[in-house]
């Protein structure tokens, strides 16, 4: 990302960095160390607005009419944080920007990040129908997401389907890391709505054709419906 005087976020995290050095480079594997970095470095609802904001704003300089934002609720006791506060947050970022005309139709996900497990991910799912309901449809679904290794998606199944069956869309990250076969075909019966990543899914990976064939299943039809539909 080119550093953007104008960009609130960058400023920050620059001077906030002095506390947590960030080292130059990182590899993608050790990306889930740099998102804890970055949830300490974020950690009171005004920052929560104003990261939403900016992301949302440089979206819409790069000419992006579309966005689905996804985010973890977190609470945060040293500033007072709650999960209710953080979508209260992001939402409110969406709103500000319909409300200067920034050129951009934004929507969010509310994410369930796979290491917390069952129960978190039940709470998460009623604080997502809550939003749904009371966002003016700004709320739109849930994403799965948190590092691929740690968790197991069986464990969430009953907070997905809870989400699926209360009308929120699926959004999950799947078969992000090998040897997860049987963990995207449960995922996959729900079905999702979208998926994330995906990359090893094929046979090639070590995932199957099955696997495959049912993805290429689940969205040619979609499309067909759409095309159907005249849409
Ligand atoms: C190839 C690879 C590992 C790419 C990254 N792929 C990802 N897979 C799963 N969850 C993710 C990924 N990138 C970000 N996240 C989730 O997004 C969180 C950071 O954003 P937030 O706190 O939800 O606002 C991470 O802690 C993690 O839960």
């Amino acid at each position: 990302m080119q550093k953007d005087p104008r960009n609130q976020t960058q400023n920050l995290l620059a001077a906030r960095q002095q506390c947590y050095p960030l080292p130059f480079y990182l590899h993608l594997c050790r990306c889930f160390e740099v998102f804890k970095v970055i949830h300490k470095l974020v950690d009171s609802q005004e920052d929560i607005l104003m990261v939403a904001t900016d992301v949302i704003k440089e979206f819409a300089a790069d000419n992006v009419k579309y966005l689905e934002l996804r985010s973890t609720p977190r609470a945060e006791k040293d500033t007072g944080l709650t999960k209710k506060n953080y979508v209260e947050a992001v939402i409110k970022a969406i709103q500000q920007c319909k409300d200067e005309g920034v050129d951009i139709d934004v929507r969010f996900l509310v994410a369930i990040d796979r290491r917390n497990g069952t129960e978190v991910a039940m709470e998460t799912v009623k604080l997502a129908e809550e939003f749904m309901l009371s966002s003016g449809g700004l709320v739109v679904g849930i994403d799965l997401s948190g590092d691929p290794t740690v968790g197991r998606g069986r464990d969430l199944l009953p907070a997905l389907e809870k989400a699926r069956n209360s009308g929120l869309k699926l959004s999950l990250h799947m078969s992000e890391v090998p040897s997860q076969r049987e963990e995207s075909e449960l995922l996959l019966n729900l079905p999702p709505d979208r998926i994330g990543h995906g990359t090893f899914l094929h046979p090639e990976m070590g995932g199957s054709q099955s696997l495959v064939d049912r993805v290429v299943d689940l969205y040619i039809t979609n499309l067909l419906l759409l095309v159907d539909l005249g849409e």
